[in-house]
């Protein structure tokens, strides 16, 4: 039995089932150029998401914060280096063929320092916050993404099949605050 993780908020979504999965952390960062209207994405080059766009995440490790985790993955990741991130939302995936639900973090930042580069697992490139290519996103990101602009902070749940794109069922709503780091 999977010990519950403390920093997990799982426990403020709707009581069924799945709030009951054990959940393992993740964080996501979009790092914008608000005086251009952008937004910084990776096309991601290995691993869970492979040829995908995305922010700049991952799982948060053991000893850290959830915004500790976010402000190091944006690092590892971009070579960006944020002071601070915003709290934007938090996502909960539950994929057919996974027992163990996804809590995902998701953050914006403001004025970086450092240059961001391509690393390892990123291929980094500025898109128009109002024109982005979610063709070539996670397919649950079109829905939350107009959250992330207005400034709403929202909690969505996607459960998705096991080939990653084909979502089965979703909720997403904007809520008024959320408690967490
Ligand atoms: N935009 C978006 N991001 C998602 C979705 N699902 C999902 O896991 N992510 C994000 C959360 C994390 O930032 C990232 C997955 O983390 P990861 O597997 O790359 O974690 P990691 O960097 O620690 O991995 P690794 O070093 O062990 O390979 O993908 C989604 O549906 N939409």
């Amino acid at each position: 039995m999977a010990v519950p993780d403390p920093r997990s908020v799982a426990r403020h979504v709707e009581d069924d089932a799945h709030r009951a999965m054990p959940h393992r952390l993740y964080t996501l960062v979009f790092p914008m150029d608000k005086a251009r209207h952008r937004v910084l994405l990776g096309m991601k080059k290995r691993g869970f998401g492979c040829g995908k766009l995305n922010g700049f995440g991952g799982k948060v490790e053991p000893a850290e914060t959830i915004e500790q985790g976010a402000i190091r993955e944006l690092a590892e990741e971009s070579g960006l280096l944020a002071a601070a991130v915003d709290k934007c939302g938090l996502l909960l995936f539950y994929f057919e063929d996974n027992p163990v639900a996804m809590e995902v973090h998701v953050y914006q930042t403001h004025g970086c320092g450092g240059a961001a580069v391509e690393t390892e697992e990123m291929r980094p490139e500025w898109f128009a916050v109002d024109n982005m290519p979610f063709d070539q996103m996670w397919a649950d990101d079109r829905y939350w993404w107009p959250f992330v602009l207005s400034g709403d902070k929202f909690v969505g749940r996607f459960w998705l099949k096991a080939d990653q794109v084909t979502i089965t069922r979703s909720e997403l709503v904007r809520v008024d605050g959320l408690d967490f780091a």
